[in-house]
This record gives C-alpha cells, structure tokens and sequence, in this order.
C-alpha cells in the first residue's frame, strides 16, 4: 500500500466505523419491529383475521408519513419506498407467508412487479397464462396475484380487462414499471437467426425497431417475454424479446438494449386477490359498465362524476361481444369508493347502468 492509500484508509476507518454503529442500531431496531409484527399478526388471528394480513392502506400510509417526515432528504425520496417496501414485506411474511402468482416464467416484467409491490419476502407463483393467474387467486392456491392492464405505446391489455370483468378478484393495489426490451441472443453471433421470439405486447412495443432492423426476422409470438428468452437459450437460430432480468437469468447476450419504440415505455400492473381496501387518504376506485344502447347514453352515464366533482384518470371501452356494437367501458376514478361524493357518483351510475362491477379502490402508488 503506499502512502497516498495509507492515507485514504486512515480517513476512512472512523467513518466505515460510524456506518458499521448505524447499522447495528438499524439492525436492532429492525428486530424490535419484526418482534411487533409478529404480536400484531396474533392479534389479528385471535380476531379470526387469518386471511387478512395484507393491508394496502396501511403499507400506503407507512410509506407516505415517512416521506413526508423525510423533509432532509438526504436518504432519497424513492429509496425510502424501495426500503419500507422490502422493511414491512419481511415483516409480513413473518405474520403469514404471501403466495404471489404473475405470468412467468422467472425473470418476466410481472415478476419485477410483483417483487417492487409485495417486495421479497413472498412466495412466487409463476404461471403460464394470465387466465392461470386469475384462476389459482380465485381458488385460493395463492393469496394474491400481479398482472399487467395498460401499457403507454400498446394501450389496454385485453385478456386482463375480460379477466377482470368474468372473475370474481378484486384489486387492492397498482404498480408501474418502466419497460425497457432487449434483443437477446445465445451467443450473440446472430448469422444463423432466422426468428425473433416475444409476446405479442413485446413485438407491438418494439414495431418498428424491428422493421428497420431485422425486416427478414419471423416475428413469432411466446407466452411472455422470459418464455421467449428461456426457448432463445436452447436455440441459436432465435433471438428473443425480453428484459434484462431475463437475460441474466437465461445467460443469454444483450445484443442491444432499449430497443421499444418508446423511450419511454411504462407498463401499469394491478394487484389482485380478495382483500377489501379501506381509505388511505388518497385513493383511486376502478369499476367497468356498461350503458343501454341509446343516444346520450354514455354521456348520461358519466355525469354523476361531474356532478359529485369526482375525477376520472382513465376510461376503457371493451367490446361486449354481443354482436350489436354494445360496449363494457372500464373507468378509473380519484377517490376511494367510501368517500361521500364517489358512493354518490357510483350509486347514481350503478341505478342507470345495465351492468356494473366495483373492481375495489386502493392506494394511489
Ligand atoms: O399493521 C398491520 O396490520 C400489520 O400487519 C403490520 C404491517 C407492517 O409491517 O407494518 C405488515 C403487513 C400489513 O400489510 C401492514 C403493516
């Protein structure tokens, strides 16, 4: 070592000494808690309230105090819901482990989700269709589950929207994730590609990427996007559409990164199972309708909200299938769906609606 490293270690030591302090206390801390939680989830069972360990509200709540107490900053802002995030998902998994299902295999973007939103302390359900996932949450082989309902370049996901109007999951929460693609290879030498595997979303996001490309590419659709990487690990004459945690995962080379249309590609995810939500002070309620099929119908249909000064952050029409140009229309609003002027807006709907589902309200993310 010479004298310049010497140096730098000496001014160092007192320092690494403090965080080594900071984190014991940390550390002690985080047991006490753990400890309580521990006596909380007692508490709730000694109340019959097995099944009601998740409580969106007041994960919600816990976070937003904290950063709202967190006026010097220092410790950013997104790092104190990364940390409480992972803080209380270990902490209820002491009270009861939580059974996750999302669209797999490892590695996929429902994956990603369902870790920043239940964060690690969870016990992962892969499944092969988004019809599997409503399917094992609704039978109860798992308690809650993650899928995807928008995207910014593709719009709505459609087997999500019929999931969610034919199932009896509600939803208690929402997360969304920045989506960045990567072409994947084996090796990374692509001279005997002859395929380009993705889910039809992945392929959509990344259009006309592809076209300037890799025109002569066979665009063939997977089952999701780590499925596409998994099959392009076996397969050399594939390359696939997926994420980097795919990649890592399946050992495969990141020929290029970033490859959406859309720099700024987002996909919104929609926690699923059967808990039921109390305000947490800032909420949003999500529903589908449907209108008689008459002149103002719609019109008449979404008037209670204005009425009751109720804001609407997304509207959805889904065809209704009935062949006469009738429509489900998928609504969000701002407000939880026990707040005066949203129970009004939605009585008022649900009197003139010809269906109508409350999909559950849940903390703004
Ligand atoms: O307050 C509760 O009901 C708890 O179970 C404790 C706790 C936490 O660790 O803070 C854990 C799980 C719940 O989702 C909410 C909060």
């Amino acid at each position: 070592m010479d004298n310049k490293q010497k140096q730098l270690q000496a001014e160092l030591l007192p320092l690494r000494q403090r965080i080594d302090e900071i984190d014991e206390q940390l550390l002690a801390l985080l047991n006490e808690r753990a400890q309580v939680a521990v006596t909380v989830g007692e508490v709730k069972h000694s109340f019959g309230e097995r099944d009601t360990i998740l409580k969106p509200e007041r994960e919600a709540q816990i976070i937003r105090r904290l950063q709202a107490l967190n006026t010097r900053k220092i410790f950013p802002e997104s790092s104190v819901q990364a940390v409480w995030s992972e803080i209380i998902s270990a902490c209820r998994g002491l009270e009861r482990g939580l059974v996750v299902a999302y669209l797999g295999p490892e590695g996929s973007f429902s994956e990603q989700a369902a870790l920043s939103y239940y964060g690690h302390a969870i016990q992962k359900m892969p499944c092969e269709s988004f019809d599997e996932v409503f399917h094992v949450v609704e039978t109860g082989r798992a308690n809650v589950g993650m899928v995807p309902i928008e995207n910014s370049t593709e719009g709505a996901v459609n087997r999500t929207q019929d999931l969610l109007l034919s199932s009896t999951v509600k939803v208690h929460g929402e997360r969304t994730l920045p989506i960045s693609h990567c072409l994947l290879h084996k090796t990374g030498d692509l001279s005997q590609v002859t395929r380009l595997l993705g889910h039809p979303q992945a392929l959509a996001q990344c259009h006309h990427w592809i076209t300037r490309n890799y025109p002569h590419l066979e665009r063939v659709p997977a089952a999701s996007n780590s499925e596409a990487a998994r099959l392009a690990s076996e397969d050399p004459t594939c390359v696939a559409i997926a994420g980097m945690q795919a990649a890592m995962l399946y050992g495969l080379t990141v020929v290029v990164e970033g490859i959406q249309d859309d720099a700024n590609n987002k996909t919104r995810f929609l926690a699923i199972g059967k808990i039921d939500v109390l305000p947490s002070g800032n909420d949003q309620t999500s529903l589908i309708f449907a209108v008689p099929n008459r002149a103002g119908a719609v019109y008449d249909m979404i008037s209670p909200f204005a009425r009751h000064q109720v804001s609407m952050r997304r509207f959805e029409s889904r065809p209704a299938r009935t062949g006469q140009w009738e429509y489900y229309f998928y609504v969000d609003i701002l407000g939880h769906y026990l707040d005066e002027p949203v129970a009004k807006a939605l009585e008022e709907l649900k009197e003139q609606s010809s269906f109508f589902k409350l999909l559950g309200s849940y903390p703004m993310q």
